[in-house]
């Protein structure tokens, strides 16, 4: 008997302050041209992972595709995960961090050809507590500055680069220690990020050694603002120096920050402020899209 092809779409109406009337045209053309019976969900910012849950659990999608931010995108994979549902990524935040990546194109119709194609890999994720990051998240500066953009009215880029001057007055330094399956290591940092991926969505490549299916995720301590080393290790340059930057590859690591609570963001949502992250690396979590 023949069955039916289902894909469900999951569309955040806010991310990146863009109107997605002509993302729900062309995935309703593309999906009616293939021949998949669409469904679409669209976000309210309450219990979206429950009701995102529940509609794979009834609908039984082949596919899903997500419409929205770097949030949106990271929440929708965790429904999904322990299933072989293909997970189609259309960017549409107001940075797309993910979509950069795994080199998906910005352009609608490549990145809804890409979605609805044959090409897939498995990618890592980090649990971190009791959070899920498929991308980037730390504690520290940069998470500031996302609490600060969160809290700002201008969104988009723009609006990242007016928080970046508060943001930069009022971070302070912090004292870390770091327990990971082979070192323990106590230092004062800038920043400390948990990496799965490369780059940040504003195209900042900060973990060059990072592959999101490789089994492993990056720990990045960044100690001081120094942008001749910060610059060589950018740019995959081995020899910069370990007093200003380093890398540990790992499974698992526990994070403790010994001086005061610190402001933690996961993959672009800011999480409040923290003390201590256990986070471990979660094997093929989802099944993405690629070109
Ligand atoms: N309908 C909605 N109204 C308000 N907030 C929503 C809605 N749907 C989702 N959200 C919130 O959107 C956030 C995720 O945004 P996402 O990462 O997709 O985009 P973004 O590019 O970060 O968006 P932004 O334009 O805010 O920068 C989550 O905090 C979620 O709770």
């Amino acid at each position: 008997m023949f069955s039916e092809r289902k894909v469900l779409l999951v569309v955040n109406p806010i991310s990146g302050d863009k109107d997605k009337e002509e993302i729900l045209l062309k995935v309703a053309a593309k999906a009616e041209e293939d021949d998949y019976v669409l469904s679409i969900f669209s976000t309210t910012g309450v219990n979206d992972l429950g009701e995102i849950r529940n509609l794979v659990k009834n609908l039984c999608p082949d596919r899903i595709l997500v419409a929205g931010g770097d949030g949106t995108i990271s929440m929708a994979a965790e429904a999904v995960t322990g299933t072989d549902i293909v997970f189609g990524i259309i960017p549409a935040g107001s940075a797309n961090g993910l979509s950069a990546d795994f080199g998906l194109s910005s352009d609608l119709d490549e990145a809804i050809e890409v979605a609805f194609g044959d090409q897939s890999i498995h990618v890592d994720a980090v649990r971190i507590n009791d959070e899920i990051s498929l991308h980037l998240s730390d504690i520290g500066l940069n998470a500031l500055l996302v609490k600060n953009y969160e809290n700002g009215d201008i969104r988009g880029k723009l609006g990242y680069a007016l928080e970046m001057f508060k943001t930069l007055n009022e971070h302070e330094n912090f004292r870390v220690r770091i327990t990971t399956e082979s070192a323990t290591l106590e230092t004062e940092a800038l920043v400390v990020i948990i990496a799965n991926a490369k780059k940040y969505g504003t195209g900042i490549s900060i973990n060059p050694f990072g592959d999101m299916s490789d089994g492993l995720f990056e720990i990045v301590i960044a100690k001081r603002i120094d942008f001749i080393e910060t610059a060589k290790f950018l740019t995959g340059n081995a020899s910069f120096d370990h007093d200003v930057m380093e890398v540990l590859s790992v499974e698992n690591a526990k994070i403790e920050c010994l001086d005061r609570e610190v402001y933690f963001q996961v993959d672009g949502e800011y999480k409040g402020e923290v003390r201590e992250l256990n986070a471990s690396i979660l094997k093929g979590f989802v099944r993405i899209a690629v070109p």
